[in-house]
């Protein structure tokens, strides 16, 4: 399909856009480098207005024929569009590996397999939502999910396959077409994903694909009036900013932001066990949205809890995220590095004592040690501010109602750890502020479960019924049970 392609670790992909069912170049380009070791992985098309714009209109283009089919109808190009994944999940773990520097082990068990299952869940969910029927005495409602128009999905580059999937998924399931705006630090398995598209037959203009940065290539497609929704993953300011293009033509947006969520530990806690969970904490070097990076640890067992968990880190193999032994790789760009030691840095200057790490990995340039700080007042920007990197915090409680203070004490409210005996971690879990929060456990998801978050953590909630509730117009065709006959003196 593509003339233009990058080599990248032994995978051919393309640099260009995906419009209208096929590759686009830009003129104008820019550089792409791995976070690993640096090196130049390509130049990657900048979308100018006018690839937006022709995204737009490909994807206008493909709504009607792609809108009227049936969920049924369209589940077989979404199941085929999973199976095109499948059969690039090599290539998708070593491109995502190498310009996101994702451990090539966790695309392969992870990542991969729950991309396709973003595709192939909710294709099977929207046969689920056609004409929910609502009876009352007066008449018989049948409540309608139909595909909204043209999406925009702009996504981060902490997970570029999975939270694309993640949207793609329902979007085009629920009849929708489709404009993705990928990050462009991390911009390659988006491009395949066109590949995939393309492989399975899905017809031109359903998937587009539009490369480049976000003040520019983003911004003009989330102030276009002929989006009908944009979902966004990524953080607070630019959501403001999306919030404010896409309110002046009142178009709704589904804002997933990030978090500055809490690990609680218990005093009846399984030490051992929250310990080993606790170091988890430093995955993708600690740039995961959902991550626990503030633990607050009942003051009894701190001692004990910080001793354990120093035990887990100090094991971690830190390293080449392409090794398969590795546990934590880079972080993605040497101006995410700078942010992440520039808040170590103000943190210790304002009194924090570091209990481990606090400085740069001679593994190379963009390697971080994982790092906690503890001395902390809950008005401490390292406290109240999302770092996005492999640096927690540690604050100790006496009190159920002391944990839940803290825990709730910051503008963010997207998830949350909380380590204890079953019924007493349940409880406190109840009160604790978040979109979610995880007993005894992190990590599980299960695609029928809302997820997203609250206060600065976001706005609206995807996934299962949520994720349809947003990507579709919802109407009410209403037939009344007797006959209705028009009078005034009626109501
Ligand atoms: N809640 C979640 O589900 C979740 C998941 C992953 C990451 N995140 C958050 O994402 C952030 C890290 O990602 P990031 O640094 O790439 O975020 P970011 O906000 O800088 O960028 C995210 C995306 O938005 C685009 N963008 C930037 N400015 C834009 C504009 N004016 N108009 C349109 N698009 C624009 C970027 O190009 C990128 O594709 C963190 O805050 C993290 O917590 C949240
Ligand atoms: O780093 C952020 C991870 C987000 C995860 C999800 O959106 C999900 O699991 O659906």
């Amino acid at each position: 399909m593509t003339t233009n392609l990058l080599d990248v670790a032994g995978v051919a992909v393309s640099p260009d856009h995906y419009i209208g069912g096929q590759r686009v170049a830009s003129a104008q380009t820019f550089e792409l480098h791995s976070p690993i070791d640096q090196r130049l992985l390509g130049h990657i098309g900048e979308g100018s207005a006018e690839h937006v714009d022709a995204a737009i209109r490909a994807a206008q283009a493909a709504f009607p024929a792609w809108s009227r089919m049936t969920a049924a109808e369209r589940k077989p190009y979404l199941d085929r569009f999973a199976q095109e994944i499948g059969k690039r999940a090599d290539d998708f773990c070593r491109l995502e590996s190498n310009d996101a520097g994702v451990l090539l082990s966790r695309m392969r068990h992870g990542v991969v397999p729950r991309a396709m299952l973003n595709i192939t869940w909710f294709a099977q969910h929207a046969l689920e939502l056609q004409d929910r029927p609502i009876d009352t005495e007066q008449a018989h409602h049948i409540v309608r999910h139909d595909p909204a128009g043209v999406v925009a999905i702009i996504t981060p580059w902490n997970a570029p396959l999975m939270l694309s999937t993640w949207k793609l998924g329902p979007a085009l399931a629920a009849g929708n077409t489709c404009v993705l705006k990928p990050p462009e630090w991390a911009p390659l398995t988006c491009s395949l994903l066109a590949d995939a598209a393309h492989a399975a037959g899905l017809p031109p203009g359903v998937f587009n694909v539009v490369q480049g940065s976000g003040a520019g290539t983003g911004a003009k497609l989330v102030s276009d009036a002929r989006i009908a929704r944009v979902s966004f993953t990524g953080s607070v300011p630019t959501a403001k900013w999306i919030a404010q293009a896409a309110g002046a033509n009142l178009v709704p947006c589904s804002l997933e932001l990030g978090g500055k969520s809490p690990f609680i530990v218990l005093e009846d806690a399984d030490i051992d066990n929250a310990a080993a969970t606790g170091a988890l904490m430093y995955r993708n070097a600690g740039q995961v949205c959902l991550a626990g990076t503030r633990f607050l640890v009942h003051e009894k067992i701190a001692d004990r809890f910080v001793a354990a968990m120093r035990d887990y880190v100090e094991r971690l193999v830190i390293g080449d995220p392409r090794e398969e032994s590795t546990e934590v790789g880079p972080i993605i760009h040497s101006r995410q590095v700078e942010r992440v030691l520039g808040f170590v840095e103000r943190a210790v200057a304002g009194g924090a004592q570091v209990l481990w790490g606090g400085e740069r990995h001679p593994f190379g340039a963009q390697y971080v040690r994982p790092t906690m700080l503890t001395n902390l007042k809950q008005s401490d920007e390292i406290v109240q501010n999302e770092v996005f990197g492999p640096v927690l915090t540690l604050q100790t409680f006496a009190s159920d109602d002391e944990a839940i203070e803290l825990a709730n004490g910051t503008d963010y409210g997207l998830g949350g750890v909380c380590y204890g005996e079953t019924a007493h971690a349940t409880e406190v879990a109840q009160s604790v502020r978040t979109g979610f929060i995880w007993v005894n456990s992190f990590g599980i998801r299960d695609l029928a479960a809302p997820f997203g978050g609250i206060k600065r953590s976001g706005v609206g909630r995807e996934g299962g019924d949520w994720s349809f509730e947003f990507f579709c117009d919802i109407k009410d065709v209403v037939v009344p049970k007797k006959p209705f006959r028009a009078s005034f003196s009626q109501r």
